[in-house]
């Protein structure tokens, strides 16, 4: 069988981000690869979340935020001033640890994205929002129920809608910070299910805490201590045969 080679979707280089005088992200060099899932692993404070956002640079919401270095993503550098951030949030979408929908129903929250986009047609809106609810492995559970309140989901449904809101703007990549830290077992399988389906269509880079997550689902794994990478590797060789100390200290808990 011939071998597709696999691309590289976030090449970034030299990447240095300070809040104010303090430096969270030092040099960090790493190629994220296209339709893969990369996990994002390491204790509190080393500057995993302040990483995924700066890939969509929602971390430049953030006031007194400098970023120096290079993140280059289908052949441009994000970082430049005069790329199209929204374009780039539009890209590039994000699912958050607590799951946020609108106060809204769960028909409004998915088709609020492309109706902004100028989407006007009830028609294709009705497609739009079966097809993301789909997609988020969730419009059986609410489809007899699209009109009513996104705030009566469960917190593993409302996650599968906010993962589906974001399907509905058609982005290209996924980053999600820690999606199920706030979920029950269950409704925490159903979205590593759902990941391992996504990333069919998407490249998806994931923060998690929970180490055994990263070893399921993902194909990568980087290691942060201290704002720094400390291992980039396949995940196998990352959980079974890791070249730092300090990273098969993390592993087997000796901190963190
Ligand atoms: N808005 C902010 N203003 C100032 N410092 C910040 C801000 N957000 C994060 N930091 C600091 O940057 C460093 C990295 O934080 P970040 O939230 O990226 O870490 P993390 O690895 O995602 O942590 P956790 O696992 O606890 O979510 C920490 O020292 C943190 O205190």
């Amino acid at each position: 069988m011939p071998q597709t080679a696999t691309q590289t979707i976030f090449d970034i280089r030299h990447l240095n981000l300070w809040y104010g005088e303090d430096q969270a992200l030092k040099d960090i060099n790493l190629a994220i690869p296209e339709n893969k899932v990369t996990a994002i692993i390491g204790p509190s404070g080393c500057g995993k979340s302040t990483f995924i956002k700066s890939l969509n640079r929602m971390v430049e919401l953030t006031p007194h935020v400098k970023v120096k270095g290079e993140i280059w993503y289908r052949g441009q550098n994000i970082i430049d001033t005069g790329y199209d951030v929204v374009q780039l949030r539009t890209d590039v979408g994000m699912v958050f640890q607590k799951p946020n929908p609108f106060p809204k129903s769960i028909y409004d929250n998915i088709a609020y994205g492309p109706r902004i986009h100028g989407i006007k047609s009830k028609a294709q809106l009705d497609e739009i929002v079966e097809k993301s609810l789909r997609g988020a492995a969730l419009w059986d559970e609410v489809k007899d129920r699209l009109h009513e309140n996104a705030y009566g989901l469960s917190g593993g449904q409302q996650q599968r809608l906010c993962i589906a809101r974001c399907l509905a703007i058609e982005p290209d990549v996924i980053l999600m910070d820690e999606p199920t830290s706030a979920l029950d077992p269950i409704s925490t399988l159903k979205i590593e299910e759902l990941v391992q389906e996504l990333k069919k269509d998407y490249t998806i880079v994931i923060v998690t805490h929970n180490m055994q997550q990263a070893a399921r689902i993902s194909d990568r794994t980087a290691f942060f201590l201290n704002g720094e990478v400390v291992e980039y590797n396949e995940t196998n060789t990352i959980f079974s045969n890791p070249s730092d100390q300090r990273t098969e200290d993390y592993i087997t808990g000796r901190f963190g």
